[in-house]
């Protein structure tokens, strides 16, 4: 494969072996007085990335969006040569993952959010030295780096302090600075603003999209649990689920999937009138009505946006007040919820896809 992609893959699969630990102990005793070199196991196959095809541009910032074990991170460690495929292969930088890992490594770098590498009784600007050197950074250059992105995290005030006196996300905020210094070709971002503060997330955001835009050709891969996160930073978005890609594409396009009719959200003074007659408004797909002690929301997909003056006009004939009207875009939670069947943040559960409680 040439270097006409970032990252490639082809029918890239990983599989675990399972091994079932029942009776383990009591085996392993029975093995060790016994001439069997070790004890036998029951072992079954788990399949954690099924026949991967991907294809990521060069100075693309490209997100994979998936819930818990959905096989992100064994993708991305694969792509960053710390995993090998069982089967199907991977490019980076039109270098195989697997025969040619010593070609790849100097041009990647890798951060995982929630990782705790470093050492401990070196200061956070020693340790940052300490890893820009082994990438063969020079000494001077390595220093300007590391002052740089301290300040762009909010961290210059910890540089001489030793890392074990950290606290989880200025140790992150570390781990994130790690990835920069070495000035990559690729970086493989795995959960960069994990358990981050408002404000730290979104200066690690905007240095982000910065960095990319400073030197075209440097590409970005980036794992994230946070919908707003991959929809204002990706040019493109893959959604996986137990180790299959499910869609592939630009925010926009994918939204447009599942979007096939303008919907709209009112608001209405709490009233026990007999909304489902909106239903019968020609042009009115679905109705969906649900009644809290503060509001009564009527939830619409209609044929066309001019249907809602008709709908407007019937609820103010009928005595509803309205308190406000929305036309409601898709969300990438939409485009989640459509293909995985269920949402990916539960926090983030809003009223497009609560249950509908009544509809009288
Ligand atoms: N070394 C391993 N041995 C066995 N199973 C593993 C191993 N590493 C990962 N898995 C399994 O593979 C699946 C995918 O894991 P992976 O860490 O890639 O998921 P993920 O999408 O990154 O999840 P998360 O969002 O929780 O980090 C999971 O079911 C996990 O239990």
């Amino acid at each position: 494969m040439s270097a006409t992609w970032a990252i490639a893959t082809e029918e890239l699969t990983r599989t675990f072996t399972k091994v079932r630990r029942r009776n383990w102990r009591k085996r392993q005793a029975a093995a060790a007085n016994s001439s069997l070199s070790s004890p036998v196991k029951d072992e079954g196959t788990f399949i954690a990335l099924h026949r991967i095809n991907l294809q990521v541009r060069h100075g693309e910032l490209f997100g994979l969006l998936g819930p818990n074990g959905a096989g992100k991170t064994t993708l991305i460690k694969i792509l960053a040569t710390l995993l090998s495929p069982t089967s199907g292969q991977a490019w980076v930088n039109g270098w195989d993952v697997v025969r040619q890992a010593e070609a790849i490594r100097p041009h990647i770098n890798m951060v995982s959010g929630g990782e705790s590498s470093g050492y401990g009784i070196l200061t956070v600007r020693e340790n940052l030295w300490l890893f820009a050197r082994l990438y063969g950074v020079p000494s001077r250059l390595a220093y300007e780096r590391i002052d740089r992105m301290l300040q762009i995290v909010g961290l210059e005030d910890k540089a001489q302090t030793r890392i074990s006196h950290l606290s989880t996300g200025q140790r992150q905020k570390m781990n994130f600075c790690r990835g920069f210094i070495t000035d990559p070709k690729i970086l493989f971002l795995d959960e960069p603003t994990l358990g981050l503060d408002v404000q730290s997330a979104r200066a690690i955001r905007t240095f982000i999209r910065q960095w990319l835009q400073e030197q075209p050709g440097r590409t970005i891969l980036l794992t994230t649990h946070y919908m707003a996160e991959a929809e204002e930073l990706c040019d493109r978005i893959a959604i996986i689920d137990h180790g299959q890609l499910l869609a592939c594409d630009t925010p926009t396009a994918l939204k447009r999937q599942v979007q096939q009719y303008p919907r709209y959200l009112i608001h209405l003074a709490p009233s026990t009138d007999g909304w489902s007659r909106l239903s019968q408004i020609p042009g009115v797909h679905s109705l969906q009505i649900r009644t809290t002690t503060a509001t009564t929301d009527l939830k619409l997909s209609l044929l066309e946006d001019a249907v809602i003056g008709s709908v407007v006009q019937t609820v103010v004939q009928h005595g509803g007040r309205i308190l406000s009207l929305q036309k409601l875009e898709p969300t990438l939670e939409d485009v989640f919820l459509e293909l995985v069947g269920r949402q990916l943040n539960d926090q983030e559960e809003e009223l497009l896809t609560a249950p509908v409680q009544t509809s009288d």
